[in-house]
């Protein structure tokens, strides 16, 4: 395998502790930077990540329309891992004993942790970050009617942020399926349905959008309808960070829906040496950040056992976490889905949309709040 290696491998003396254990960690999103964090005072560890930065994801659609959300939510990871060697790259490919990047590394591993959750489309370098919210700011800020495609969480927080922060714009927001926000209970779909109708947000349902059918803002949808709109946003979710694992021994381990094995100790099942944190996971729970975070706490835990010689035995135990889910609509409403039960309006908001939880996630990442 180590014929794969185009570039070079990284030898001990490059790394600035050549006599601990290398931990690589692939995918640096919620679950694998706060790994890293947990991880750099006791291994040598290198990140792997195509940006040089982190990013709260669940801030990224109030980042849209207010830029000090993104001024907050984009953190350079040398910020917070000083410690951490990072490779600003794609991880392409995985031997029992490397993992090898697009750029051509090779970067040796003692134990792995896989937690390539989504990819994103996002720009390198922190500053390109807030370059692309400056754009899709000014869009929406420079336009006076938006069609928004897709009726998840992303699509459905989007609408409350726009129409929040800008109620003069005209928005239409057009979902495939038969109610909003599917990955949670009917209930919660009509709440956050009524919402958007009372703030004046046309929906429609059972229907898509071919945009390349559509030119100069008049778009039609596959009910006959048609939306005219100066700008249009996309927001049927973020790509799986499972493809590349396709081409690496973990490919047995991948799941129908493209998820990673994992024993109750997060393990990917079959290695010893290899686990998996976060939204690639199958552990059977809704994907959630704050049960990546989870993961990661336990992996910590796990890791420092066995790099301090412990017994596998003594590892922790994962549970999955139950159901609970908010959405926000705006900053000041939301709605929740918490162990079978609905809220909606001020309440769940109060929990989730003022602040959307970046600074408790900015201090758990060991920033200021
Ligand atoms: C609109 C919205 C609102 C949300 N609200 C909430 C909320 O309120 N609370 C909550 O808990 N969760 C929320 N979530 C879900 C949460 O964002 C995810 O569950 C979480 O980001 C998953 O973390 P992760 O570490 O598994 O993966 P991610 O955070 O997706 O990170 C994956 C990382 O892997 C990197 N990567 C991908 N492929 C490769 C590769 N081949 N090589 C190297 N790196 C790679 C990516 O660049 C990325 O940095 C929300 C999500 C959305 C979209």
């Amino acid at each position: 395998m180590k014929g794969i290696c185009k570039k070079r491998c990284l030898v001990d003396s490059e790394t600035p502790a050549n006599n601990r254990t290398n931990v690589v960690i692939v995918g640096g999103g919620i679950g694998g930077a706060l790994l890293a964090k947990h991880l750099q005072n006791h291994a040598h560890v290198t990140l792997i990540d195509p940006k040089k930065y982190f990013e709260i994801a669940w801030a990224s659609l109030r980042s849209m329309v207010d830029l000090s959300s993104a001024e907050r939510s984009l953190v350079n990871y040398s910020e917070f891992l000083p410690q951490v060697k990072l490779i600003t790259s794609y991880a392409s490919h995985i031997t029992e004993t490397e993992v090898l990047t697009a750029q051509g590394d090779c970067v040796p591993y003692d134990y792995l942790v896989i937690a390539t959750g989504h990819v994103y489309s996002d720009p390198v370098t922190r500053s390109e970050g807030l370059h692309k919210y400056q754009e899709a700011f000014d869009k929406i800020k420079y336009s006076s009617s938006i069609l928004i495609i897709g009726g998840g969480p992303s699509g459905v927080e989007l609408a409350g942020e726009i129409v929040s922060e800008f109620p003069d714009k005209k928005i239409t927001l057009v979902h495939r399926g038969p109610r909003l926000l599917q990955f949670i209970g009917p209930k919660a779909s009509q709440k956050a349905l009524e919402w958007l109708i009372s703030k004046k947000v046309e929906v429609l349902l059972n229907q898509s959008v071919d945009l390349t059918s559509s030119s100069e803002g008049v778009y039609q949808t596959s009910g006959g309808e048609t939306v005219v709109a100066d700008q249009y946003f996309y927001c049927t979710g973020t790509p799986s960070g499972s493809l590349w694992l396709k081409e690496t021994i973990l490919k047995e381990k991948l799941d129908t829906q493209g998820k990673l094995e994992v024993d109750e100790h997060l393990r990917v099942k079959g290695h010893r040496n290899i686990f998996a944190v976060g939204d690639i996971t199958n552990v059977p729970e809704l994907k959630q950040g704050f049960l990546a975070m989870r993961h990661a706490d336990l992996t910590a835990k796990n890791l420092r056992l066995l790099l301090r010689g412990g017994s596998e035995e003594k590892m922790g135990v994962y549970k999955p976490g139950g159901p609970m889910a908010f959405v926000s609509l705006g900053k000041k409403d939301a709605v929740a889905e918490v162990g079978g039960f609905t809220m909606s309006g001020c309440l769940p908001g109060l929990i989730k949309s003022g602040d959307l939880f970046v600074g408790k996630t900015r201090k758990t990442y060991g920033l200021n709040s």
